[in-house]
């Protein structure tokens, strides 16, 4: 039996799982999120509701400044929502992977894997085996012993993923994690990316601010206002549905939202 982890703000009733029904990997139940500004009180999410079902590729996408990070960190559980409530029904921790890959340089790829190993209670004789296949799994076998200030961004990168997927966690957070590659680079890793989410049935939340990558990845989009952040479209991936024809119809209403908030 699985332990639910609830992570209330303002005491909010968690939505009721449907009997039979899977649990959700994770489900925010009109969380906010505000911050003193000076006194005033400053809200960057606004009574958000979302559920990532298990093995789930959700893309949330949103103009700069406009909340995703704050969100991401409150299911990474790094911060407190203000009000709602964050359930994570697999009780593991999620891991996190940012734009900065994080890692330490003076470690080798091999070292860095094995440190996300050993916080995760792997025994010591155990870690080196499982952190060659982690490595393997992102293509990048022969970077074990290789120091990370000796490999290109994209290669850091996956040492980053390998380090994420090492801490098995029921939810994989990713912000903008390619977001200051080469777009070729980036290309590469989308389809790394995507094999390794349907082979390992990962669940996902990645954030970015790039429509193509989100309509290429998620099997969801989801767009957040800005100022307050607000869930305000959300579009599901259709098997024959065109990526292209997709990829205008979200830009047109992310640009439309970038309007709407520049009239306020
Ligand atoms: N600890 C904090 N205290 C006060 N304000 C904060 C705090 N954390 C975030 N903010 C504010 O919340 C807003 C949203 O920030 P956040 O980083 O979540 O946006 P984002 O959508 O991820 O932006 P970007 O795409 O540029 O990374 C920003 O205006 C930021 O200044």
């Amino acid at each position: 039996m699985s332990e639910t982890v609830l992570r209330a703000g303002a005491p909010a009733r968690p939505a009721l799982a449907l009997a039979g029904a899977e649990p959700p990997a994770v489900r925010l139940t009109r969380v906010s999120k505000w911050f003193d500004d000076g006194g005033r009180r400053r809200t960057v999410l606004d009574d958000i509701s979302l559920t990532l079902g298990r093995g789930e590729f959700l893309c949330v996408l949103g103009a700069s400044g406009c909340g995703k990070s704050t969100l991401l960190n409150l299911v990474a559980d790094l911060d407190r929502p203000s009000a709602g409530v964050i359930e994570v029904p697999g009780g593991r921790r999620a891991a996190l992977m940012f734009q900065d890959h994080a890692l330490f340089p003076w470690l080798t790829a091999g070292r860095n894997v094995e440190l996300a190993l050993r916080l995760r209670g792997v025994p010591r004789r155990e870690r080196p085996e499982e952190a060659r296949r982690l490595l393997d799994l992102v293509r990048l076998k022969d970077a074990y012993g290789r120091r990370v200030h000796e490999l290109s961004g994209g290669m850091r990168q996956r040492v980053a993923l390998a380090r994420a997927l090492a801490q098995d966690a029921d939810v994989l957070l990713m912000d903008e994690p390619f977001a200051a590659l080469d777009a070729i680079t980036r290309d590469v890793l989308h389809e790394e990316l995507t094999r390794i989410w349907s082979e390992n049935r990962l669940s996902v939340v990645f954030v970015t601010h790039n429509v193509r990558e989100a309509v290429r990845l998620g099997q969801r989009v989801v767009l957040l206002s800005s100022r307050p952040g607000r869930v305000v479209r959300e579009w599901t991936a259709r098997p024959g549905t065109s990526e292209a024809a997709l990829t205008d119809r979200v830009t047109e209403a992310l640009r439309e939202e970038i309007r709407r908030h520049g009239r306020r």
